[in-house]
């Protein structure tokens, strides 16, 4: 485990110097890593393609969404990209797939995932791809095994960098139950998922297997994240995911718009603070105002920030952002905090597209949630777990931590980092952060 602070030598809860941890880390790594996260995905690879409008139209897609699309609609698409030499690239996708990528190249530190593959993989296939563009320490060995292919999402890049998703489901949905393994959920810190696994057809099983996931989780006190994978998912129904947060889940990932379509509120400020009726910790992306996170600490260990107290429509919304996050259920007397942060460097000069910089704000958060956990194993009586703390690092910690990673996935056009954060920088220095 690489710890997310480690990168930046005025950490907010610096390790001490003897911490035994840092010693440990000296020596080889062991190759059973006793921290992960697990995650469930539709298995995808996007197909990334310019096209302009008419394109968008003209297969009946929607500017900016992610649907889904029957064989003979996808084949045609794919047909007029080959045809008209529009593929740019095509890479390992899906939205939890990309996190848990992320995560194992930021942390170095294994993940798993779970999902289909293809029983049969011929080289160049997608399944092949799909294999050879995702992290060694991405733990692959539980993907359920299918007759049949994976699924394709057609990622159409408009001239102005906005994305309209089209899948072509494939076997993507066919995950059962019985290939949830209990264990590795039971020892996770973290079960991620996104709102796309209900996104199926009547009888496909893959929201039965999101559903006994979930189950194992509560049992084991895992936490749930769940991220909301396009707005209009949540606005068939917004009432039913308000109930399925309050039932099941700890940690939302949204942007504004998915925001809005949930709480109704415009603000991603106000959003936050409407979701922490729901669940425990929120992590708001909102495009180029950056993003926002809401949580709650204990009053008790509450700490002021350092940074200017921000107006907003909670005013001085930030005025604990250096706390510590900590599930409701283990606050004794629990305090809203909330943090906002701007673009790293007013971010990237170009930007081709936005694709995953959400998902990668995303990675950050739960590295820093399992480095929470790894460093309570190993160093139980440290005074950083006096409490039952849910991060590692301060709220406001987290925000420039995820900011700084989405930064990293629009700098390089792709949503699956191809390495890690440099282990020291000098641009997070405060300084540099309001260019
Ligand atoms: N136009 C922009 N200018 C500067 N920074 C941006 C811009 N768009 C995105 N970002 C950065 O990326 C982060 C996440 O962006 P955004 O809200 O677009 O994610 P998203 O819509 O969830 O993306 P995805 O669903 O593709 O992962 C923002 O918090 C911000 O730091
Ligand atoms: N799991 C899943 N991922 C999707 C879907 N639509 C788009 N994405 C992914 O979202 C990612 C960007 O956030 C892309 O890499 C896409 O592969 C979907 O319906 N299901």
């Amino acid at each position: 485990m690489k710890f997310p602070g480690k990168r930046k030598s005025k950490h907010y809860f610096p390790v001490s110097l003897r911490d035994p941890l840092l010693l440990q880390q000296a020596q080889p790594d062991n190759e059973a890593s006793p921290s992960w996260v697990v995650g469930i995905d539709q298995t995808l690879v996007d197909i990334e393609a310019r096209v302009d409008d008419a394109f968008v139209e003209r297969y009946g897609l929607s500017l900016g969404h992610s649907l889904v699309i029957e064989d003979d609609v996808a084949e045609a698409l794919y047909q007029e990209l080959v045809r008209e030499n529009l593929i740019t690239h095509q890479f390992a996708g899906g939205t939890i797939g990309n996190t848990m990528h992320n995560y194992s190249v930021l942390a170095d530190d294994r993940s798993v995932l779970l999902g289909v593959m293809c029983n049969n993989i011929t080289p160049g296939s997608y399944a092949y791809r799909y294999l050879g563009n995702t992290s060694s320490r991405t733990d692959l060995n539980y993907l359920q095994g299918v007759d049949g292919a994976i699924g394709r999402c057609f990622t159409l890049i408009s001239e102005q960098g906005e994305r309209t998703f089209a899948i072509s489901p494939g076997h993507m949905n066919q995950l059962r139950p019985e290939s949830i393994p209990e264990a590795v959920i039971a020892g996770a810190s973290a079960l991620v998922l996104t709102s796309y696994l209900v996104r199926c057809k009547p009888g496909e099983p893959m929201p039965q297997a999101t559903m006994t996931a979930i189950g194992y989780a509560k049992k084991h006190n895992v936490p749930v994240v769940l991220t909301l994978g396009t707005k209009y998912v949540i606005a068939d129904n917004p009432q039913w995911w308000r109930d399925f947060l309050k039932e099941h889940v700890s940690i939302l990932a949204m942007n504004e718009e998915e925001a809005l379509a949930l709480t109704g509120e415009s603000d991603p400020l106000l959003a936050s603070n409407k979701a922490l009726d729901w669940v425990d910790l929120v992590l708001c992306t909102a495009g180029p105002v950056g993003l926002y996170m809401a949580g709650y600490t204990e009053e008790e260990a509450k700490r002021k920030t350092q940074h200017p107290l921000l107006p907003g429509a909670i005013a001085e919304f930030n005025q604990y952002e250096f706390s510590r996050v900590m599930r409701l259920q283990d606050c004794q007397q629990p305090l809203r905090i909330f943090s906002h942060i701007a673009p790293y460097m007013g971010g990237p000069e170009k930007i081709m597209n936005t694709n995953g910089a959400g998902d990668g704000a995303l990675a950050a958060l739960l590295h820093d949630i399992t480095a929470n956990n790894y460093h309570r194993s190993n160093v139980p009586n440290s005074s950083k777990h006096k409490f039952n703390w849910l991060t590692y690092s301060s709220l406001a910690q987290v925000c420039k931590y995820a900011n700084r990673v989405s930064y990293q996935v629009l700098n390089q056009h792709s949503p699956r980092l191809t390495r890690g954060l440099p282990e020291r920088e000098d641009s997070l220095e405060e300084a540099y952060w309001e260019r």
